[in-house]
C-alpha cells in the first residue's frame, strides 16, 4: 500500500516523540523497522550492520540491474530542550529533532515505500544511518564494510533539510556543499590557588581568554578574505568556585572549512598558538582534534550535473542553486568513497537548525519524496556506465 501524505506526516510525528541521541537510536530503529515491515516484502531484503545496532540497510531488487543505487538518511538527534508548544513535542526530555533528521526519515520512507510497490529497474540501497551529529556513524559503517556484498553501492544521494529554503524547494550545487569540520578540545592545566595570591598561582581561565583572543585571529587575520573558515568554541569549562583561582580549563569548539586543506591549516595555526602561550604562560596545554568522518561535502561533477539539470527541467520540482554552507556533515565521509550527490530540501523554519524553535513545514515531505522518486525513475532508465569515484 502506497503512504498517504497523511500517513507520512503521521509517521514524521511520531518520529518527532522519540528523538535519541546518536548511537541510542534504538526506539528510532524499532520504530522505522516497524514500519519497514509494514511495507510489501516482495523485493525487499533487510539487514544489518555489525556493532552498529540501530542501523538498518534496506536493498530493493530490481527487475533489470545495471547498478547499485543508494539512498542515505540519518536518525539521531540532538541535546536541545524543544521549545514549539507542539503537540507531538518530545517525549524524551531535553532531546529533539532539532536538525530535521525526523523529516530525514520520512522522506527515505516514502520513497522506500513507492520502490516497495513499484519495483526499480536496478537495486536500490537504504541507508538509515545513526549518529551524524556526533560520531560519525556513515564513517563507521564504511569502515564496517556495510556497503558490500547484497548492500553494495555504486553512487550514493542523501538530502538534508534546509530552514530558509522555501518548503519543498530542492537545492543543490555542484562542488562542495558542505563544509568539513573537526571537533577540538583544549585542556589547559595551570596551578589553582587562593583568589587572593594570584602570583602564586598560575590561572588557567586568563590563559583561556588569551587563548581564545589569538584563536580569533586565525579567521581574520591568517585567512584570505576570499576564502571560507570558521573557528568557534561553544563550551568553556573552568574553575569550581568565585574565589579560588581554577586550576584548569577545557574548552571544547569546532573548526569548518570548505575545503580539507583549510581544515588542516587552522589545526595547524592552533596547535602553534597554544605552544606559544604554553611557553609565555609557563602551563600544559593539550590539543585534541577528532575529524571522524565530517570531511566536506563534494557532490560528484558528474552525477550532480545530471541531478540539477533533471531537477531544474522537472515542472513537478523548484529548484534553486545554493551557496556552499558551513554546517558539516558526515555524509562528507560517504562521499568521499562513493561518488554521489547530497542537497537540500527546503522546510522553511522560523527557527534555525540546531535551535529549540526550529520547526519546518512537513509539507515539504511529500514534494522531497516526488522529487527524489522521480530522478531516481529517470536515472534508473540512463545507460551509462556506474560513475567511478573521480
Ligand atoms: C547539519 C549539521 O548541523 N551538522 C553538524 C555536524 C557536526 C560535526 C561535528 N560534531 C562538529 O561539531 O565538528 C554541524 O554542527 O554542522
Amino acid at each position: 500500500m502506497v503512504l498517504s501524505s497523511d500517513k507520512l506526516i503521521q509517521i514524521r510525528r511520531h518520529l518527532h516523540q522519540i528523538p535519541e541521541l546518536a548511537m541510542n537510536e534504538f526506539q528510532t530503529s524499532d520504530y522505522l523497522r516497524q514500519v519497514i515491515n509494514s511495507f510489501s516484502q516482495q523485493y525487499l531484503e533487510i539487514g544489518s550492520i555489525p556493532d552498529l545496532p540501530t542501523a538498518i540497510l534496506v536493498r530493493v531488487n530490481g527487475s533489470n540491474p545495471k547498478r547499485n543505487i543508494g539512498y542515505r538518511c540519518d536518525m539521531d538527534a540532538l541535546p536541545v530542550d524543544e521549545n514549539n508548544g507542539l503537540s507531538y513535542a518530545s517525549k524524551n526530555p531535553h532531546v529533539m529533532h532539532a536538525c530535521g533528521h525526523d523529516i530525514h526519515m520520512t522522506v527515505a520512507l516514502g520513497i522506500l515505500n513507492y520502490f516497495s510497490e513499484h519495483q526499480p529497474s536496478d537495486n536500490l540501497i537504504f541507508f538509515f544511518q545513526p549518529a551524524e551529529e556526533s560520531e560519525s556513524g556513515g564513517k563507521v559503517a564504511f569502515d564496517k564494510d556495510a556497503f558490500s556484498g547484497r548492500f553494495h553501492v555504486d553512487e550514493f544521494y542523501g538530502l538534508h533539510d534546509n530552514a530558509q529554503l522555501p518548503a519543498g524547494v530542492i537545492g543543490c550545487r555542484n562542488g562542495t556543499l558542505f563544509a568539513g569540520t573537526t571537533e577540538v578540545n583544549i585542556i589547559i592545566t595551570g596551578k589553582s590557588g587562593h583568589a587572593a595570591y594570584p602570583h602564586l598561582a598560575n590561572d588557567s581561565i586568563v590563559i583561556a581568554a588569551s587563548f581564545i583572543q589569538q584563536v580569533q585571529t586565525i579567521v581574520s587575520r591568517n585567512i584570505a578574505p576570499t576564502k571560507c573558515g570558521v573557528i568557534t568554541f561553544g563550551k568553556i569549562d573552568g574553575g569550581v568556585i568565585r574565589n579560588v583561582i581554577a586550576g584548569t580549563t577545557r574548552l571544547e569548539g569546532t573548526i569548518r572549512g570548505l575545503t580539507q586543506t583549510m581544515i588542516e591549516f587552522i589545526r595547524q595555526r592552533i596547535t602553534e598558538i597554544a605552544s606559544g602561550l604554553q611557553k609565555s604562560f609557563n602551563c600544559q596545554i593539550t590539543v585534541e582534534f577528532n575529524q571522524g568522518g565530517y570531511f566536506p561535502v563534494e557532490n560528484n561533477p558528474q552525477l550532480t550535473k545530471r541531478f540539477i539539470n533533471f531537477m531544474k527541467e522537472n515542472p513537478e520540482v523548484t529548484f534553486q542553486e545554493t551557496e556552499p554552507k558551513m554546517t558539516g556533515e558526515d555524509f562528507g565521509y560517504l562521499l568521499n568513497k562513493i561518488p554521489g550527490t547530497m542537497f537540500w530540501l527546503g522546510v522553511d523554519s522560523p527557527g534555525a537548525l540546531h535551535s529549540a524553535d526550529f520547526l519546518p513545514k512537513e509539507s515539504a515531505i511529500a514534494k522531497g519524496i516526488v522529487a527524489m522518486t522521480s530522478f531516481l525513475e529517470y536515472r534508473m532508465n540512463l545507460e551509462d556506465e556506474k560513475c567511478s569515484k573521480m
